[in-house]
């Protein structure tokens, strides 16, 4: 049965929600230029005179716009915030991170540009007024968080006047996604769709919507009971009554929800909190469908059912139960797919093709990629599944392409795409593969949680990362300092340490102190270290006392470097921790650009290495990359591509890429080669031998200063986010930030060196 488990999503705290929100540039969103602006010839051509041009293009032939303008990839989000998720009417502006929210949910999982507008009016009209004379700005319109019944009117009124799609999140979203799900608990507990009884208790924007959506997907309008406040929407009520609660109103002799649900197949939940109650899910039929949406807490919980029943298949609108049924898994996908043939509008199809494509996918296997986007185990069709979680990597192809195609069919379609299978593969190459290499690193060490040592317990930002790394359920965090210096700057920073999960450790009254310099000692005899340098070494530096933690089984990682330089720091590490046997110590760095990932390396060990060294780091930079999930592509960098121009440095590269012949590697490697060729297929095109598939995926550099100023450069002036360098090749997990990380940057390390730490 369905239960509230440890792995359930990361919980957060008041104080990490504003942070988050605070931190960097306030909020969520910025604008970014996709053409240079550097030149007086690029400003001539951006703006007067060249863009002139384009506007007499578009006047003469308004679809030129979809080619020269944003309109064609950006949704706007747009609210009155006068029913803020389940929080009520709090007005305009405070809607505005929820907005934005779904403005970057849009980007992250379809590649949707988009923006959001917060509407200071609660009157329909005015409303309506403000919004139809967008729509030369934007290619659709995904209204949010507006009250029934006034969103029907005005959703309704702006389909008609505007000749994009205008969707209501919070009707379809919610309506499509619950659809999926039902379906498919129909499927598993052996129900005819058309002989099914239901009860939906709310009335509002998403009860209603669903409603309809499940009617026109072939449910009996007699068979299914709507319920608000006032109990059961009969025939002839007058009490609280709407034309929209009308057109759904039954013939029955149940006035309660109490009575409604007698016997009934399904309860779909869009109220409140705890408006089901265990003696009414005791009545109803067999194998009952529970779907308690309501958010953020469900109209009954799934332990309140487990103890009553076991035949129930039980859905919640939140992230930390099985079954999650929440609009996030529609709306990004349902506009892309509209997006992409230009669709005038989305209509009942698409909404169905849709549901069924999201249903489908739930009943097929879960392929190793994707079972990693899972928390728990690989997934399987059944009463704990019955629908995709929203990092599922293969929603961003099923749920476009089937919208897409029913657009076509149905005839909104203004642009029809003729190669389906061409457009399958574009979607996949839009999703965002880190964020998903990094949820997937989340997700498994959330169900491997690792004793993590954070060395520089004593800074403020590592000790908000320890409280982070343990509210994300990561696992321990040991915080290396003094305990009295640890508490009082905690106190000062006003970060709660009395968790479970957070142990501080002094260095110097540890018991294993003695332990620890006797290993040290052994290491360090030969060396030129006297005892008393290790004892010294094991009291005052903790690097050298978190790597004898780690290297002796107390803790399972290590992540440090806010304080010291990063060779500094390795340095310390390697006294104590050794290469693992056959391998070198290498940094990997992986740079995220513009919806592309690369992986970068040495970008931290090897200062000039030679032909066979880069052809070790090429061979332990394939290895990370599949670790990481991804089939490498090694590009083996140099200044010069296939011999020209002639240099010693690029001969030292063409050697290497000789040696990886010779040792018979099992990836796919070329080179030398220079960066334009290495990442552009048209560059790469001029170079027909090459033994590419596609742009590299893992550059290796000839040297480290050219890998370190190339990843920085990109970092400060390219707008690429740029993670590591990873410490690759080490016996045992250890990660070292750049000084002065932030505790987000500081808590990805620490996750990456507990997903490290393996199974
Ligand atoms: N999981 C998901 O993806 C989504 C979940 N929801 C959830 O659905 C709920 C409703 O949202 P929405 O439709 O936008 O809101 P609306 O304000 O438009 O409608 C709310 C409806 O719920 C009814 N209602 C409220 N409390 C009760 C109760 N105790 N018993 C019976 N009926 C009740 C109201 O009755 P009356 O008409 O008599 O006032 C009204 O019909 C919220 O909790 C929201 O969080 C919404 C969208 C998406
Ligand atoms: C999920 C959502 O859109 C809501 O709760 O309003
Ligand atoms: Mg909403």
């Amino acid at each position: 049965m369905a239960r509230k488990t440890e792995n359930s999503g990361p919980s957060v705290s008041a104080q990490e929600a504003l942070e988050f929100h605070a931190m960097g540039r306030p909020g969520k969103l910025e604008v970014v230029a996709t053409k240079p602006m550097a030149t007086q010839r690029d400003l001539s051509l951006a703006y007067s005179p060249g863009v002139a041009v384009p506007v007499l293009a578009i006047a003469e032939d308004p679809s030129r716009a979809f080619d020269y303008t944003t309109r064609g990839n950006m949704v706007a989000v747009i609210s009155n915030g006068t029913a803020i998720l389940g929080l009520g009417n709090l007005g305009a502006l405070a809607s505005k991170p929820v907005m934005e929210g779904k403005a970057v949910l849009f980007k992250r999982f379809a590649d949707v540009d988009s923006i959001d507008l917060e509407v200071d009016t609660e009157d329909a009209d005015e409303f309506i007024n403000c919004v139809r004379f967008l729509g030369p700005s934007f290619g659709g319109i995904n209204l949010e968080d507006i009250k029934a019944p006034e969103c029907f009117i005005i959703e309704q009124r702006l389909r008609e006047l505007m000749d994009i799609p205008v969707f209501h999140d919070d009707q379809h979203g919610t309506a499509i996604i619950s659809a999926a799900g039902l379906i498919n608990a129909l499927e598993i507990t052996g129900r005819d769709m058309k002989t099914t009884k239901m009860v939906c208790n709310g009335a509002g924007a998403a009860g209603i919507a669903c409603i309809e959506l499940m009617k026109a997907m072939g449910f009996a309008p007699e068979n299914i009971i709507l319920c608000d406040t006032k109990g059961v929407v009969f025939q002839g009520r007058t009490e609280g009554m709407n034309q929209w609660k009308s057109a759904h109103a039954v013939k029955t002799e149940a006035r309660s929800l109490a009575e409604a649900l007698d016997g009934a197949d399904v309860f779909l939940g869009l109220s409140a909190k705890g408006a089901l109650t265990t003696a009414m899910v005791q009545s109803m039929a067999r194998n009952p469908i529970i779907f308690a949406m309501a958010n953020p807490d469900p109209e009954i919980t799934p332990e309140e059912v487990a103890e009553i029943r076991t035949d129930a298949i039980m859905a919640t609108g939140r992230s930390d139960y099985p079954n999650q049924v929440n609009n996030v898994l529609g709306f990004p996908y349902i506009f892309r797919g509209a997006l992409d043939v230009r669709a005038t509008t989305i209509n009942d199809d698409m909404k169905i093709a849709a549901a069924r494509a999201l249903a489908e996918l739930a009943r097929k296997d879960v392929p190793d990629d994707v079972a990693a986007a899972y928390q728990g185990n690989r997934p399987k069709f059944g009463p704990n599944y019955i629908i995709p979680v929203p990092f599922d990597p293969r929603l961003i192809s099923a749920i476009p392409l089937a919208v897409a195609k029913a657009a076509m069919e149905s005839g909104v379609a203004r642009k029809p795409i003729l190669d389906l299978d061409r457009y399958a593969q574009e979607l996949s190459a839009r999703r965002d593969p880190i964020a998903s290499t990094l949820q997937r690193i989340y997700d498994r060490v959330r169900r491997q949680p690792k004793r993590i040592v954070f060395a520089e317990g004593e800074e403020e930002q590592v000790m908000r990362a320890a409280v982070s790394y343990v509210n994300q359920r990561l696992g321990t965090a040991i915080l290396l300092g003094r305990d009295d210096v640890i508490k009082e700057n905690a106190k000062h920073a006003g970060i709660d340490l009395n968790k479970q999960g957070i142990e501080i450790i002094n260095a110097r009254l540890s018991r294993r102190n003695g332990i620890y310099t006797d290993y040290l000692y052994e290491r360090m005899q030969r060396k030129g270290f006297l005892f008393r340098d290790c004892q010294r070494l094991i009291n005052n530096d903790r690097n050298h006392f978190a790597a004898c933690m780690v290297a002796l089984g107390d803790a399972d990682g290590i992540v440090t470097g806010v304080t010291r330089n990063y060779s500094t720091a390795l340095d310390d590490i390697r006294r104590v921790i050794d290469a693992k046997p056959g391998h070198r110590v290498i940094g990997v760095s992986i740079v995220l650009a513009r919806g592309k990932t690369v992986l970068v390396a040495d970008t931290a060990v090897h200062d000039m290495p030679n032909a066979e060294q880069i052809a070790d780091i090429a061979e332990e930079a394939a290895g990370f990359a599949r670790r990481m999930g991804y089939e490498p592509r090694l590009a083996m960098l140099a200044y010069s591509t296939f011999g020209h121009p002639q240099g010693e440095r690029s001969e030292r590269v063409q050697e290497a890429v000789r040696i990886l012949d010779k040792r018979r590697v099992d990836f796919e490697y070329d080179g030398e080669m220079a960066a334009d060729v290495a990442l552009n297929a048209r560059a790469m095109a001029q170079y027909p031998f090459i033994r590419l598939t596609g742009p590299a995926n893992v550059l290796i550099m000839p040297a480290f200063h050219s890998a370190s100023i190339s990843t920085k450069m990109l970092q400060e002036l390219g707008g690429s986010t740029v993670i590591g360098p990873l410490l690759v090749g080490l016996n045992k997990p250890v990660q070292i930030v750049s000084l002065n990380a932030k505790d987000s940057d500081i808590v990805n390390m620490a996750a990456i060196a507990a997903y490290t730490a393996g199974a």
